[in-house]
This record gives structure tokens, sequence and C-alpha cells, in this order.
């Protein structure tokens, strides 16, 4: 990532449109007057989620950055907008449901079960184009921008998409609700902040305590592409109310990182702040040491959480990703391995996944990899993600009850 130094002297009071002057990465070639068109239709539809809700969750989050609880956070890498559908909703609420419990029972440590749902439909990507038959097109970006069948009609950044993106969230949602809102198996919804003009026309003041919440999910994270310190995902996200995630690969600096702990958590709040870090297997014990002294001789109580995913993604010769289970187990060995030596709480655990029959991720033979039906990263299924799952619940019960 290039990064946009933004003197912090230099730095004026955050307002809804204060990012607009910093820079966006990863933003689509919008048509002006479509994407006007689509802001001002959104800025005037109700929030999908409430003030309380986020209250609720950041309360649960600080639980888990002091080792009470432990967050589970699983889902599509990109939802379709064409599996805003009864059943594809209900599938995908069982098995992170599933996945929280099973998660319980293994480990004796509350779950908080996130979805990568209800709005996951942007993508960061590595290349703006891919070469199609030897002609560049651009590259697909989730369905709230463009299509994913490789013609350039299909490709093209489509605003009206991000209209639709919300009325799918508003009816997953409302779909979880009701199958999930029950206090003690409360289902939250997660999703990447990427498309700024979406998350500024989703920004809503609670009149209650006069603070602002990004109202189209609860809990939004940074990828680890846009977290560039002066740029405009972390300006826009350090003036909500929400807990935040933010992504972290291993070419992060210890002072880069204390540097965006003390933007996005200047209070050293616990449950504001969850780091979700991602470096892959061979990296893991070498770079997170050092990351977790720096920040935790910060003062920030944030939430520790592995993502063992896309630090070990794998590309094929055939140009199809797949990941290897075994190296997802020995990243998430080494962050429990480095979190305990550093006297610091597992946090949470973060996966995609599916309930769908797929064989995206293989165990460790990737010959064994079938037909990539995800729309972007290759998802672990059910038992796959329930082996990750156990692994983890093991890991929080090896730290819970210390070898004598
Ligand atoms: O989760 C998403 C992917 O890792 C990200 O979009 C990058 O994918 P790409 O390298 O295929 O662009
Ligand atoms: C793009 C993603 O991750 P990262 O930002 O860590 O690469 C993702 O979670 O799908
Ligand atoms: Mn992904």
């Amino acid at each position: 990532m290039i990064h946009s130094r933004t003197a912090e002297a230099r730095r004026t009071p955050w307002t809804p449109d204060s990012w607009r002057s910093l820079v966006a990465h990863q933003q689509p070639a919008w048509d002006p007057a479509e994407l006007e068109r689509a802001v001002a239709e959104l800025r005037s539809l109700p929030a999908l989620v409430q003030p309380g809700e986020i209250s609720n969750l950041r309360r649960a989050l600080a639980d888990a950055a002091h080792g009470r609880a432990f967050v589970v956070q699983a889902g599509d890498c990109a939802e379709s907008f064409e599996d805003a559908t009864t059943e594809h909703i209900t599938s995908r609420g069982r098995l992170i449901a599933r996945l929280a419990r099973g998660f319980e029972q293994i480990s004796g440590r509350p779950a908080v079960a996130i979805g990568r749902i209800a709005g996951q439909y942007a993508k960061p990507r590595s290349a703006p184009t891919e070469l199609v038959d030897g002609r560049a097109l651009p590259v697909f970006r989730g369905h709230m921008v463009n299509g994913a069948a490789p013609t350039a009609s299909a490709r093209r950044a489509d605003a009206s998409r991000l209209v639709q993106g919300y009325y799918r969230s508003a009816t997953t949602l409302n779909l979880l609700r009701t199958l999930h809102a029950h206090p003690a198996g409360q289902l939250w919804v997660s999703r990447e902040c990427l498309l700024l003009p979406y998350d500024r026309s989703t920004l809503r003041n609670d009149p209650a305590s006069e603070q602002w919440f990004l109202s189209s999910t609860h809990f939004p994270w940074i990828g680890e592409r846009t977290r560039d310190i002066g740029g405009a995902h972390v300006e826009l996200l350090s003036g909500v109310v929400n807990p935040l995630g933010v992504k972290v690969g291993p070419a992060v600096t210890p002072e880069e990182l204390v540097a965006l702990c003390a933007r996005l958590d200047p209070e050293r709040a616990p449950g504001r702040l969850t780091l979700i870090t991602r470096f892959g297997a061979n990296a893991v014990r070498r770079v997170l040491p050092e990351l977790v002294a720096a920040v935790s001789a910060a003062g920030h109580p944030v939430v520790w959480m592995c993502d063992p995913m896309h630090g070990n993604t794998i590309r094929l010769p055939s140009g199809i990703k797949t990941r290897r289970v075994a190296d997802l187990l020995a990243e998430l060995d080494g962050w429990f391995d480095v979190l305990a030596g550093a006297g610091a709480h597992p946090g949470g655990l973060h996966l995609e996944c599916t309930p769908d029959d797929v064989r995206e991720c293989v165990d460790e033979d990737t010959s064994e990899v079938g037909e990539q039906q995800s729309l972007c990263d290759p998802r672990l299924d059910a038992d796959q993600a329930s082996t990750l799952v156990r692994g983890a619940a093991q890991g929080v019960r090896r730290g819970a009850r210390p070898v004598p």
C-alpha cells in the first residue's frame, strides 16, 4: 500500500465529510451522476442497526478484550446478491451460530457470534484489471460495484448497485433477526468498510447521544489495503461509535500499528478496536510478538483476532485460489503461542466459510481442490470451519488452564 502521511498536526476536526480531502484507496470509477442519485436515495433510507445494539456489541467485545469471551466472526469472502434468499441466509446464519456454540462447548468460554453478512458486497483487489482472453477487463469488485461475469458491460461500476446492496442487507438482516434475535444467541453483522460514498450515506447521528454511527452494519472493519493512517477509510471510521476492526498484514510496523490504535482508539476503550491479524503461517511467529508488545505498551486494550485465511492464500497454476487447512491451523497455533508468551488474551477467530458443499479449501493436498464457486476467496466448508473453531477452542482451553 502507498501511504499518504498526512501529518497529525495538520488534521482538522472530524466531520461526516472530512474524509473527502484524503486519499481513498480501492474506489471504483463511478459515473458521477449515477453515484449522486444513489447516495441521495441512501441518505433518506432507514438505519439498519441501532445505537443500542452497537453499545451492546461494544460491551461484548470488551469482554473479549479482557479474555472473558471470544469472537467467532465468519461468513463469505464476498456475499452474492443472488444468495440473498431465505434458504441461503438461513443456512449461513445457522452455520455461524453452530460454530459459535461449538466453540463454547469445547472452550467453556462464551462466544460472540459475528457474521460477515448483510452487506459484505464490496471487495478490495490486488490489481484494478485482469486479463480475460488477452483483453484487460476491470476486475470484479463485489456485487455492490459490478457483475462477476467476464464481460466489459458486467464489469462497469454501476452505482445503482449500492442501493440494491442496501436493500439486500436490510432483508438479510431482517431474516437473521427473526432467526437469532434472542439475547443469549444474538448474531451480529459485519462487513468491510470499503465504498466510502455508501458508508458516508449510511452515517446517522444518534439524537440521544449526539454521536455519529455507521447505521449499515454493527461492526465495520478496514481492510489491509485501505488502512492507510492518512487515508479516507481511517478518517471516516475514526468518527463513528461502532466497534471497529482493522486487518493487519505482515508488512505493518509496530510504530504504524500503534499510530493506528491512537487514531481509532484514542480513549483506550475496551471493545472499541479489534486487530484482525492475517500474517500467514510462516510469518506469524516472527511478526506478531513485537506488535503485541508495542500495542500493550501503548495501553490499547484491543481484541486480538486471528484471521488465518488471508495470509495463506495459494494461487494454483490454473489461476484458482485455494488454502490449506494445515496452514491455517499452523497460523492459529503460532498466534496462540505468541499471545500466551506476551501475556495477551486471544480474543477471536475470523473465518471465510460457507454451509454450501464446496471444496475450495483443501486439507493439505492442493490437487484435491474443486471448482471455485466463491465470488472471490476460497472458503472453508462447514467441517473445515469446525476444525478451525475446535483448534481455537482448544487454544483457549490451553491458555485458561496452564500446564502445572
Ligand atoms: O478477500 C479478498 C481478497 O483477498 C482480495 O480481494 C484480494 O484478492 P485478489 O488478490 O484476487 O485481488
Ligand atoms: C479482503 C479481505 O481481507 P484483507 O483486507 O485482510 O486482505 C477479506 O477479509 O476478505
Ligand atoms: Mn477474502
